[in-house]
């Protein structure tokens, strides 16, 4: 497998889930005290309801906030949502859609996904949509096909490097303890990377930065970041702690 890491910018980033309160920013202050200039670039992804809370913690610091979700209206009768404008408005700079959570738990289709997406890249926010295969699907050889779809379904044409990140997340690897073999993530990684180059050109495609996601940890991240066209990672659940995530990205800045 041929390595191509081509000029992108490695990135670490931290999806929160569900996960903290306002004493979770303890963990975000300690994380940008501990890389006050790190060779990758850092995004933390905290509730909503932190968003506001984590920018000012971070006061301008090394690493960038994020929302899990928006909405792809910009105002409107829509209880309960908050779109790409309020994100940013907030100071978040960038925003995880299409989670697998979402898909499952809200239903979301790839076209949902497209249209939060363009929304959130008109607002000015860095885009991190998330594609995955189940574990039957795995079994069933269909992974390719399936990413295809996602990829080509999930993401508008207004993207570039810019303005798109992909994060893999094998939806049996979330969470899980288990993780794909190094040559299952090269494969779907390199072959997200030719459909990007077919549809963008070379120039926007090489650009795209490719996370990997799913039970990513110290113990696993310097073989991961070792793979063909994998630029980083999205972390749940390794993310919460600066004494978990701060290990995850010294191996991303060693790579
Ligand atoms: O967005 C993050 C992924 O769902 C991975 O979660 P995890 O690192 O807890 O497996």
């Amino acid at each position: 497998m041929e390595r191509e890491t081509g000029m992108r910018r490695k990135l670490a980033a931290g999806n929160w889930k569900m996960n903290g309160t306002s004493a979770a920013l303890g963990e975000l202050d300690m994380l940008a005290t501990s890389h006050p200039a790190p060779g990758v670039d850092i995004l933390v992804c905290p509730p909503a309801t932190l968003v506001s809370a984590a920018v000012r913690t971070v006061d301008n610091r090394s690493i960038r906030i994020g929302g899990q979700d928006c909405h792809s209206e910009t105002n409107g009768a829509h209880t309960g949502d908050i779109s790409a404008a309020m994100l940013r408005d907030a100071g978040a700079t960038a925003v995880i859609l299409g989670h697998s959570e979402r898909r499952a738990s809200h239903h979301e289709t790839s076209e949902d996904v497209r249209a939060k997406a363009r929304s959130a890249q008109k607002a000015g926010l860095m885009t991190v949509i998330c594609l995955g295969e189940s574990l039957l699907q795995r079994q069933a050889t269909n992974t390719l096909d399936i990413i295809g779809a996602q990829l080509s379904l999930s993401v508008p044409d207004s993207s570039n490097g810019q303005n798109l990140v992909i994060a893999y997340e094998p939806i049996w690897a979330i969470g899980s303890g288990m993780t794909p073999t190094p040559d299952q993530i090269g494969e779907v990684h390199d072959f997200m990377r030719d459909r990007l180059e077919q549809r963008f050109g070379s120039g926007v495609g090489r650009s795209v930065r490719l996370l990997y996601g799913g039970s990513v940890k110290a113990a696993n991240a310097a073989e991961i970041f070792g793979i063909s066209n994998v630029d980083g990672a999205l972390v749940g659940g390794a993310s919460l702690t600066a004494a978990d995530f701060g290990p995850i990205i010294a191996a991303l800045e060693a790579a």
